[in-house]
C-alpha cells in the first residue's frame, strides 16, 4: 500500500484527477468507480477543470457507481445515481449511457445485486476504483464486520453511518434509510486500481487502522493492505495518527519518475 501524504483537500483531488486523467490517456475507455460523499468532490472538480483546459479526455471514459441507498425513489436527489449524474457525469459532460450503477428503487433487492456483479463483470471490471472512507472504517456501504469476501449485497447501516449521512437529509437521521446495496469488499478488491482519499481530522482514525493496523473486518478498508495496488492519499489532518507518517513522506519523496499514482 502506498500511502500519500498531501497538505489539503485540494491538493488530494489534483493528484488523484492528475492519476485518472494519466490512466485515460493510456486507456481512454477506462471504468473509473467512483464514490460519493464530500471527499471526493475535489477529484471531480479537479478533473473537469482539465477537461475545460484540454488537457485529460474524458470523453470515452465509463462511470460505475460504488452503492447505494436502498428504497428512496428513483430520481430523489440524495439516491447516489443522482448524486453520480450531479456530481460527475454532468460536470465531466458525459451521458447517462456511459453508467452503471445498481438499482435501490428495484422490488427484488438481490437480483439487483446480482445483476450489478454482472454488469460490472460484462463491462470489463473496474480499472480505477476511487474510495472514500466512514469514520468507523467503512467503504462503500460495508459495514464493521462486513466478510472481506463480501459481494454485491444489501446491508443495514450504523448508527454512526446514518449520523454522519444525515446532513445530506436536512439533518434528519430519520430520513437517511437504513438499508443499501453496496459492491462488496470483494468486489472492491477486484478493481485494478484502489485509490483511496481521506481528509481532514475526523478520518484520522480509521485512516491509521487501515494503514497501519490489522487486516481486519473490523476496519473493512484495512481490506486494502490485500491489494496489489492501493494508494492511500490523505491530507495532513488525516494523517495526523499515522505512526509511520516520516517513512512515507520519504518515499513519496523518492518516489522513481517511470512509477505511475
Ligand atoms: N457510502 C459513502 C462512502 O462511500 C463514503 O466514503 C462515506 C464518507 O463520506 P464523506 O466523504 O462525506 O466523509 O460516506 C458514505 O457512507
Amino acid at each position: 500500500m502506498e500511502v500519500v501524504i498531501v497538505q489539503d483537500a485540494k491538493a488530494g483531488g489534483e493528484l488523484v484527477a492528475q492519476g485518472i486523467a494519466d490512466l485515460l490517456r493510456r486507456r481512454p475507455d477506462a471504468l473509473l468507480g467512483v464514490a460519493t460523499g464530500s471527499t471526493p468532490l475535489p477529484v471531480y472538480r479537479a478533473l473537469a477543470a482539465r477537461v475545460r483546459a484540454g488537457t485529460a479526455d474524458v470523453s470515452r471514459a465509463r462511470i460505475a457507481q460504488l452503492d447505494e441507498y436502498v428504497g428512496l425513489p428513483a430520481g430523489h436527489p440524495e439516491s447516489y445515481r443522482s448524486v453520480v449524474m450531479r456530481t460527475v457525469l454532468k460536470p465531466l459532460g458525459l451521458s447517462p449511457e456511459s453508467f452503471i450503477g445498481p438499482d435501490g428503487s428495484a422490488e427484488d433487492v438481490r437480483a439487483a445485486c446480482e445483476a450489478y456483479e454482472t454488469a460490472l463483470t460484462a463491462a470489463g471490471g473496474v480499472d480505477l476504483q476511487l474510495l472514500g472512507i466512514g469514520t468507523d472504517g467503512h467503504i462503500g456501504f460495508n459495514e464493521p464486520c462486513s466478510s472481506l469476501a463480501s459481494r454485491t449485497r444489501i446491508k443495514t447501516l450504523t448508527e454512526q453511518t446514518r449520523a454522519d449521512n444525515a446532513r445530506f437529509f436536512d439533518g434528519d437521521i430519520e430520513q437517511v434509510p437504513q438499508h443499501v446495496i453496496t459492491q462488496g469488499i470483494g468486489t472492491i478488491l477486484e478493481a485494478r486500481h484502489l485509490v483511496l482519499l481521506a481528509t481532514g481530522e475526523g478520518k484520522a482514525e480509521a485512516v491509521a487502522a487501515t494503514a497501519e493496523g490489522p487486516v481486519a473486518a473490523v476496519c473493512p478498508a484495512s481490506a486494502l493492505q490485500l491489494h496489489p495496488h492501493a494508494t492511500v492519499v490523505v491530507d495532513e489532518a488525516a494523517a495526523s495518527k499515522l505512526k509511520l507518517a516520516g517513512y512515507f513522506r520519504h518515499a513519496y519523496a523518492h518516489k522513481p519518475a517511470w512509477q505511475d499514482l
